[in-house]
């Protein structure tokens, strides 16, 4: 039986180049089923993060398990990778590649190449099949390389910015197999800098930064936790009404609605009753960060 369903977890794993620290002790897991986003800025780690978890690099410290036993090369094998720096062989047919990825993998000739196909339609290669792997755009390389890390359908998937220099219905496409993936039990976790994509496709984010996890969570627990923002309407208030408050800044204001921010600590409900005492409140609510917002203020140190 295959080891599908089970989670992948990084245990305190750390990694230095010589002087320069790559990861600090970082720990997640990414459980079955679940698409996990890995954000960071250039140099934060996440490539050296997803070498070690592949087990094509040597951790210093710390352990990464698969179903709650570390990983051994058997295990490894049942990892779909996409590298960073694209692994193809570039003057091998799409199709050619493929099959003879899948029949490394153990598979028999007949099945690799329905494998093959399988994929080289459902990426959309069909009219690329017998072209050269270097002649084909650099989007649709990417695809090839995401067949090869399914064509031996395996339990983990391991993605390096899979979804960089993709048109958008490669995105799409990318997207949606990734979540079937998913759905199947798969882990599967994929580094990127397009925060949009990930706030809308990941069940769970970690963000990484300088070698440490710094934020890990779901969209929702990580923005209900830094919304420290309000918006506020008071029509019939004066422009700078809550420029006083102790505690706030005011980042906009307009004649419909004021934007606050407030210090950790600042009572929501003061503000409030500082705003009726102008006249009618209209609407009162907390704004949610975006994952970029977020990010931002992760990154550039706002938060530990
Ligand atoms: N082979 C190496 N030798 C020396 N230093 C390295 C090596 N690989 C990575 N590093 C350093 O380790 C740190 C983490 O690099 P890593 O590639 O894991 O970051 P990353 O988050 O994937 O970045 P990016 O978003 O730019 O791809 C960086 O400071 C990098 O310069």
């Amino acid at each position: 039986m295959s080891p599908e369903g089970a989670d992948l977890a990084l245990d305190q794993v750390s990694k230095s180049y010589g002087q320069v620290v790559a990861l600090d002790k970082i720990s997640f897991d990414v459980k079955a089923g679940e698409l996990f986003g890995f954000v960071g800025s250039n140099g934060a780690g996440k490539t050296t993060a997803m070498r070690i978890a592949l087990g094509v690099l040597a951790a210093d410290s710390g352990e990464v398990r698969f179903g709650g036993a570390p990983i051994t090369p058997r295990t490894r094998s049942r990892i779909g990778y996409m590298p960073e720096e694209r692994g193809l062989y570039p003057k091998m047919k799409v199709f050619d590649q493929l099959a003879y990825l899948a029949e490394l993998h153990g598979l028999s000739g007949s099945d690799a190449r329905q494998r093959a196909d399988g994929w080289i339609d459902r990426l959309g290669l069909r009219q690329r099949r017998l072209d050269e792997v270097q002649k084909l755009s650099l989007g649709n390389q990417q695809r090839v390389q995401l067949a090869a890390a399914l064509v031996h359908d395996p339990a983990v998937l391991v993605l390096d910015e899979p979804f960089s220099g993709l048109d958008p219905l490669a995105v799409d496409v990318m997207s949606e197999v990734l979540r079937e993936k998913a759905a199947t039990g798969v882990p599967v976790v994929f580094s990127s800098h397009q925060l949009d994509l990930v706030e809308r496709l990941c069940d769970r984010i970690g963000i990484i930064r300088s070698g440490r996890l710094v934020a890990c969570g779901t969209v929702t627990e990580l923005t209900a936790d830094a919304s420290s923002q309000l918006i506020v309407s008071a029509p019939r208030a004066e422009a700078g009404w809550a420029k006083q408050l102790p505690g706030v800044t005011v980042l906009d204001e307009d004649a419909e609605r004021t934007v606050l921010e407030l210090d950790p600590g600042v009572d929501d409900q003061e503000v409030l009753r500082a705003a009726l005492e102008t006249g009618p409140v209209r609407e009162f609510r907390r704004r949610r960060p975006t994952l970029t917002e977020l990010f931002r203020n992760v990154v550039s140190g706002g938060r530990k």
